[in-house]
């Protein structure tokens, strides 16, 4: 047996486990300096191993992709997602991916790029009016991508955001990130504390707005052929089908992992942009030169946005949104010439792979010309989607959604940081501004 270094510094009978609750990032990137494969003390019920060798990050999620399962970090998010395709595992997944895969072809989301880019010209419009204004850019961020989520993958109509929901949805992440490293038992999540109550209220709205949609579509004459539709369509098809229970575990899934993580993205893009204004200005060049006298970009004109699309992926980079996701050993494995016992937790992080310096030179530097031309970044030395079989399904859209945002509102607004006190990220589920992005709203007059 070959034992890999265990992290020195944990607190007697606590380990890590107070500074993962605090920033896992900061551990895991300590753990960098001590190996590949670096095991990480905490009294819970598994070993905790942290890998940062892209090898073996590939070997996990794709190699051997089969020996590595859904985690108890995972069934958190059951309480809120019960089995949908994030949390579900086996051949219910199997059925739950091929059902859902054609609702994220490139043909189909081709067809939402004007609801994406009309979402964000209203956007504009609303800032454009507010010019002058200090609104928080992370907030607006996840208005706008909630209504793109339902408007794409639900036909809803609303604009502006729905601030319930929102806030409904950063008061379930705070809940379920808190959980997860807690030691107390489970049944403690149903005791009455405030933190479980404001939870279960919040679970409630969530619910209540799925239902909303969902009956909605249920009145209307046709079933629609978006993934709504095609949920419902799949409905009491035999063993193939899907329940009630199910369609609403789906839509609670695809809005959550597809509303907050794109937000996130874009607040940091909104962040560097303000940061670097010669990047800003050349892609409002680069939308200048593509779209012309246009504003409303079309699926065309999105694929070539070649440096719009390099800062989304600069700016994934060096804010992950996943900043780090875990997989469970079923069974025992070898990585780097160490064993790796069942029942481990494995720690995979984008957050601190794709800023180390041996694959990413200058690696604290902004710079989206990384990823202009042919060189592209050496496998799992870029993950923000993960990868293999369990990879983001919503990745292709949620470029295309970013994509639209940008080119839409880049040559329009301009938001501006109103001091220089740093911006630092805070790991909930999603990496996001500790404490929101006050920006002040600038007009783009020069149009
Ligand atoms: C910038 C935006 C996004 C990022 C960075 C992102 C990142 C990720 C990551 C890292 C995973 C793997 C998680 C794990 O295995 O533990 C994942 C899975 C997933 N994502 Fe995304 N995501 C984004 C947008 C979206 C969108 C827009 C949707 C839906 C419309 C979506 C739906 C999903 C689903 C359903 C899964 C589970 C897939 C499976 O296990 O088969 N994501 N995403």
């Amino acid at each position: 047996m070959t034992q890999p270094p265990t992290m020195p510094g944990g607190l007697p009978f606590l380990g890590k486990l107070p500074a993962l609750a605090r920033n896992p990032l900061a551990v895991f990137e300590q753990a960098r300096s001590l190996g590949d494969v670096v095991r990480i003390p905490v009294p819970l019920r598994f070993p905790l191993f942290v890998l940062t060798n892209p090898a073996h990050i590939r070997h996990v999620l794709q190699e051997n992709a089969a020996n590595y399962r859904r985690t108890p970090f995972h069934d958190r998010l059951k309480a809120v997602l019960g089995e949908g395709m994030l949390t579900s595992e086996g051949a219910l997944w199997q059925r739950q991916r091929r059902l859902l895969q054609p609702a994220f072809r490139a043909e189909r989301i081709r067809r939402f790029v004007r609801i994406m880019a009309g979402a964000a010209s209203d956007l504009a419009e609303r800032w454009e009016a507010e010019a002058g204004r200090t609104i928080d850019v992370s907030q607006a961020m996840s208005d706008l991508t909630l209504d793109i989520a339902v408007g794409c993958m639900f036909g809803g109509q609303q604009r502006g955001g729905d601030a319930r929901i929102t806030a409904a949805v950063l008061e379930v992440q705070d809940w379920i990130s808190g959980r997860f490293w807690s030691l107390a038992p489970e049944w403690t999540e149903r005791l009455p504390t405030p933190a479980n109550r404001r939870f279960r209220h919040a679970l409630s709205v969530l619910d209540e707005a799925i239902e909303e949609i969902i009956a909605k579509r249920l009145a209307a004459a046709e079933p629609g052929d978006d993934l709504l539709g095609m949920l419902l369509a799949a409905q009491g098809d035999g063993d193939r089908g899907v329940d009630a229970r199910q369609v609403r575990d789906e839509a609670m899934t695809m809005i959550l992992a597809g509303h907050e993580t794109s937000a996130a993205a874009l607040s940091w893009a909104w962040h560097l942009l303000a940061l670097h204004p010669e990047v800003e200005a050349r892609i409002r060049d680069e939308v200048a030169r593509v779209l012309g006298p246009r504003t409303v970009p079309t699926p065309g004109d999105l694929a070539q946005l070649a440096y719009t699309e390099a800062t989304l992926q600069e700016a994934m980079r060096l804010y992950p949104p996943a900043g780090w996701f875990p997989r469970l050993a079923a069974a025992p494995d070898r990585l780097g010439g160490h064993d790796i016992p069942a029942g481990s937790i494995i720690a995979l992080s984008p957050w601190v792979v794709q800023r180390d310096a041996r694959f990413w030179p200058d690696p604290e530097r902004f710079d989206p010309t990384r990823f202009i031309g042919e060189a592209r970044p050496a496998p799992y030395t870029y993950f923000p989607f993960s990868g293999g079989p369990r990879t983001c399904i919503g990745n292709h859209f949620a470029m295309t959604e970013m994509l639209a945002a940008l080119a839409v509102m880049v040559p329009r607004v301009r938001p501006r940081h109103g001091s220089n006190a740093p911006v630092e990220p805070h790991l909930q589920i999603t990496l996001r501004p500790a404490g929101g992005l006050p920006m002040r709203i600038e007009r783009v007059l020069d149009r």
